[in-house]
């Protein structure tokens, strides 16, 4: 199947450093408390990059900056070479950066296909004038939206598809994600934030996930930015990983090197091994 109106990231942006998005000496202060201090990190288009670290190392809060949530106290972050420090959350979706959460965000009193169409509105041209009296050129905008919705839930498979019209709230968790994530597709973005995407899986629905999160990239040309506390799942889909212990970038690399490097295996494995230890005993 393909996903026809979802274009490869990538292909028109000329930025001289080739980085999809650059963090360059980002610090977020929360008053007293440092969340993110002095990160810098380089994204490529098509790669699919991993950020773990122990519970409160600053991983959310990265996101949220990149998103447009928090302004970084100092620092730059450059989507395509160019800024986005001060653009406001729709401003950055519309400049192809979109998100899922860690805990699922969707409309559960919506169905499916709506929640889908919802991810679209930034790409809609109709303004109020228009979606009230909906002349053609607005059927028309909302039949093709709704036809690219439709296209975007089949990326995982028929299930969705057939469950178009249903409530959110009755369908599995797994599949909320997947819902959650077409939404986030429906913006057509370059650069796609998961927010812990296998979080509440099963073993099967999550190499399930691992299997799509590839196909993103594979088949739509997505960057991807991904939170995940399961180091199976970071060791086996990442590029690169990036380590964050007290909001500062410990380490990165490939995953084998950061498996390996001890001030990784002292802040973060050493950490859950000791967590896994304590939990046998
Ligand atoms: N809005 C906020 N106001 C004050 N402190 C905050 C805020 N957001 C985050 N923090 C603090 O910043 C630090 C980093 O938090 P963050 O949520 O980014 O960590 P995390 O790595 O995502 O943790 P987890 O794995 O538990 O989700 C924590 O000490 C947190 O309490």
């Amino acid at each position: 199947m393909t996903v026809n109106s979802v274009k490869p990231a990538g292909d028109s942006a000329e930025y001289s450093s080739g980085a999809l998005l650059e963090l360059s000496k980002v610090t977020k202060r929360f008053g007293g408390l440092v969340a993110v201090q002095d990160v810098d990190l380089v994204i490529k288009p098509r790669e699919i990059i991993s950020v773990i670290g122990p519970n409160g190392a600053g991983k959310t809060t990265v996101f949220n900056l990149i998103t447009g949530i928090y302004r970084p106290t100092t620092g730059n972050i450059l989507l395509e070479g160019k800024s986005l420090v001060g653009d406001n959350p729709d401003q950055i979706v519309a400049r192809g950066i979109t998100r899922t959460f860690q805990n699922i965000r969707l409309f559960n009193n919506m169905t499916v296909l709506e929640n889908v169409l919802v991810g679209q509105h930034t790409q809609l041209k109709a303004g109020l004038l228009g979606s009230l009296f909906r002349p053609p050129r607005v059927k028309q905008e909302e039949e093709a939206a709704r036809k690219r919705a439709l296209d975007l839930l089949t990326f995982f498979g028929t299930a969705l598809l057939e469950r178009q019209d249903e409530f959110v709230m009755n369908l599995s968790y797994a599949e909320r994600r997947r819902v959650e994530i077409a939404r986030a597709l429906a913006a057509n973005p370059k650069l796609l934030l998961l927010d812990e995407p296998t979080a509440g899986m099963n073993e099967a629905e999550t190499l399930e996930a691992v299997k799509y999160v590839r196909r993103l990239r594979d088949e739509l040309g997505l960057t991807i930015l991904l939170i995940e506390h399961k180091l199976a799942v970071t060791m086996g889909i990442s590029d690169r990983i990036a380590v964050l212990d007290y909001g500062r970038k410990i380490a990165e690399g490939l995953p084998e090197e950061v498996r390996r490097d001890e001030r990784v295996i002292a802040a973060y494995l050493g950490k859950s091994a000791r967590v896994d230890q304590e939990a046998r005993e």
